[in-house]
């Protein structure tokens, strides 16, 4: 059994899988973490974590899988792994779940891509048609900037509204901005990359940022447990 761990700043996500298939997926708040059953599935013979969440959730998953300490390993980004190549100037800088997720992405389009991660932060990342990550974008996420609006002004709600072409009220046309906001840093990122090239689009806020996403769009779900996977396996 492998056990696959994306460890975000909001969200922690977990993957079973057992050389052939998914066995279980499951998407857990930080405060939930203790009550994870590592060995639910069978003893993991390898565990692959990418972890960019706070120091005591290191410390809080490190204690938890410490009976399993030399088959386990925290994901670092480096120059090359998988067929990708890291021009980050410092290749060690770029979030491990970038890297993971940039690795996900090569393996599945095998070609020029925008890798979008739309979660606490959202990051737009490219990917050339020779796999070289050419680096990218981190801008705050959906909710983010929704609760940065709402703290950082006297007068604007945390916002409820929709997404409509031409807002006329406070939620809506927060909610739009928003939208907005984060499709157009995608679609404008997009516009230096060649003719056509796909935006691979995950995270938790995904569906929000979807329907503002022209087509080529891959919608990976779990790309970052995707691309752990594709690392655990290039190992054998
Ligand atoms: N059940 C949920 N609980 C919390 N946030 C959710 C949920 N479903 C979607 N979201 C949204 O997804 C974001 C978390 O996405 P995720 O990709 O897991 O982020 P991260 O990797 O930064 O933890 C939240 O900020 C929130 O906007
Ligand atoms: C950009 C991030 C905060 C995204 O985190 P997330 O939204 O997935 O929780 C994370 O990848 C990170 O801390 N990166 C290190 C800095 C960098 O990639 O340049
Ligand atoms: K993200």
């Amino acid at each position: 059994m492998m056990l696959l761990v994306d460890a975000g700043n909001t969200r922690i996500k977990f993957g079973w899988h057992d050389g052939q298939q998914w066995i279980c997926r499951e998407d857990i708040s930080h405060e939930a973490l203790g009550a994870v059953n590592f060995t639910r599935f069978g003893t993991p013979h390898r565990i692959l974590v990418a972890h960019v969440a706070s120091e005591p959730v290191r410390l809080r998953l490190l204690q938890m899988l410490v009976p399993w300490m030399d088959r386990t390993e925290w994901l670092k980004a480096e120059f090359e792994r998988c067929g990708v190549r890291n021009l980050y100037a410092d290749p060690t800088r770029l979030g491990a779940d970038r890297w993971a997720a940039a690795i996900g992405a090569w393996h599945r389009v095998k070609g020029a891509c925008v890798v979008v991660s739309a979660g606490t932060a959202t990051t737009v990342d490219a990917i050339d048609e020779h796999g070289s990550f050419l680096g990218g974008l981190i801008l705050p996420g959906h909710g983010l900037m929704q609760r940065a609006l709402a703290s950082g002004t006297a007068a604007l709600p945390l916002a409820e509204g929709q997404c409509v072409p031409f807002p006329q009220n406070t939620h809506d046309a927060i909610e739009t901005g928003i939208r907005y906001a984060q499709a157009g840093a995608v679609e404008r990122f997009r516009g230096q990359m060649p003719f056509g090239t796909t935006v691979v689009l995950s995270g938790g806020s995904a569906s929000a940022l979807a329907p503002l996403i022209a087509p080529p769009r891959l919608d990976f779900p779990n790309l970052v447990l995707e691309g752990l996977l594709n690392i655990v396996r290039s190992e054998t």
